[in-house]
């Protein structure tokens, strides 16, 4: 099945999709820098939690290995020290790129106790040097194969329980919000990874997802990922939630986390907690799907989730191509960016991401696989899953 890819590398080359453009224009641009990375990640040209901690973490490992390969040595490789100091600067301006996903956070912390460890080991520079790169790779290498079990995991979990609640084996339409498909991380995709998992076992009627305004993650980049993969699919306004539940069976809503709080408090895109809100009061299970390392167990919950707020013009402005299709001089489709609104609004609400109450989730799923809140419990155990 054809998939697209956020992070495309080659020697020592490491180009992204430009997701600002997308779904009309598919360009791969290229990463050349640390600061670049970071800058592509705040400006949104890569997203969605995973992926950012990957294209983190390959600038990183091309910036180490370009030093090395340098001679003489730049000035940073002259002594543990001085590589020591270097590289967490480097890492800590990294992880201020965007503040909620915690993943990115996860591989900084992964990298600084190797560069630790392999300090107080007594190896020389070079070899913590290459010891930083394998970690680095690993960090973004090991995510496609973790997706896929978690998909696995998840859709096994909800087939069985749509058996037990008397299912009639029909296949099964999972609600999703924002992109978390093969765009968002490595590749194959958490909450998407899911729903694609269960169009491959024959088991899902229909994906449904929302526009997810202010970005449309999910009319622009979910409705592209399901489109390629010819998933069978709805498209639905971040409103219309509500009149979907009341109207059609759904039998789940699926998303994807930035960040998971020690007591399964989620944070994730904005417009997830009205859809969890929505799916309680339906009785629709509602699963985050989502890699151990979106665990943070240092925050004990949602309220301590530093929530990023965007630009507030970013919510009034739409990027898309004028209709009917006009054609650049390279045959690209010519893409406009307008505003919605009256210029100069004085109030302008911008959050990036909203917390859902674990009480509100029916299944926490990650690479080892599904937990679930005991009865009564309004919070989770995750020591299971982590
Ligand atoms: C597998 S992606 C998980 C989350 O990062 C995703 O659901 C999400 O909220 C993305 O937000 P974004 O602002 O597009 O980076």
């Amino acid at each position: 099945m054809s998939m697209l890819t956020s992070i495309r590398t080659s020697n020592q080359k490491i180009e992204i999709i430009d997701q600002l453009l997308l779904p009309h224009t598919t360009k791969y641009v290229e990463i050349t820098s640390i600061e670049e990375a970071h800058d592509a990640i705040r400006d949104m040209k890569i997203r969605g939690a995973p992926a950012i901690a990957s294209l983190a973490s390959l600038a990183f490992a091309a910036y180490i290995q370009t030093g090395i390969d340098t001679a003489p040595l730049p000035a940073f490789l002259s002594s543990s020290d001085s590589l020591s100091a270097h590289v967490i600067s480097k890492l800590d301006y990294l992880f201020g790129a965007r503040p909620t996903a915690v993943n990115l956070g996860a591989a900084i912390r992964r990298l600084k106790a190797v560069l630790q460890f392999s300090t107080e080991a007594g190896k020389s520079v070079r070899l913590i040097a290459t010891d930083l790169i394998s970690e680095a790779q690993l960090i973004a290498d090991e995510d496609f194969d973790r997706n896929k079990r978690m998909a696995a995991h998840g859709g096994e979990w909800l087939g069985e329980l749509d058996k037990e609640s008397g299912g009639s084996g029909e296949g099964l339409n999972v609600l999703t919000v924002c992109n978390t498909g093969s765009l968002a991380t490595s590749g194959y995709g958490t909450a998407l990874g899911l729903i694609t998992y269960l169009h491959e076992q024959k088991k899902l009627g229909k994906a449904y997802y929302t526009q997810t305004a202010p970005y449309h993650q999910g009319s622009r980049l979910t409705a592209l990922e399901l489109k390629t993969m010819r998933i069978p699919s709805v498209m639905i306004c971040d409103t219309m939630v509500g009149s979907l539940f009341q109207h059609h069976k759904i039998h789940a809503v699926a998303v994807g986390a930035d960040r998971i709080a020690r007591n399964g408090d989620t944070a994730n895109k904005i417009g997830t907690y009205n859809a969890a809100v929505l799916a309680a009061r339906h009785n629709i299970p509602f699963i985050v799907v989502a890699p151990i390392s979106t665990v943070d167990l240092d925050t004990p919950d949602g309220s301590c989730i530093p929530i990023e707020h965007r630009k507030p013009l970013e919510a009034c402005l739409v990027r898309g191509a004028v209709h009917p299709f006009e054609y650049d001089a390279e045959g690209r489709v010519r893409q406009e960016t307008v505003m919605m609104t009256p210029s100069d609004l004085e109030g302008i609400y911008n959050p990036s991401f909203d917390v859902t109450p674990a009480e509100l989730i029916t299944a926490i799923v990650t690479e080892k696989g599904v937990a679930t809140r005991k009865e009564g419990d309004t919070s989770f155990d995750l020591s299971g899953v982590v």
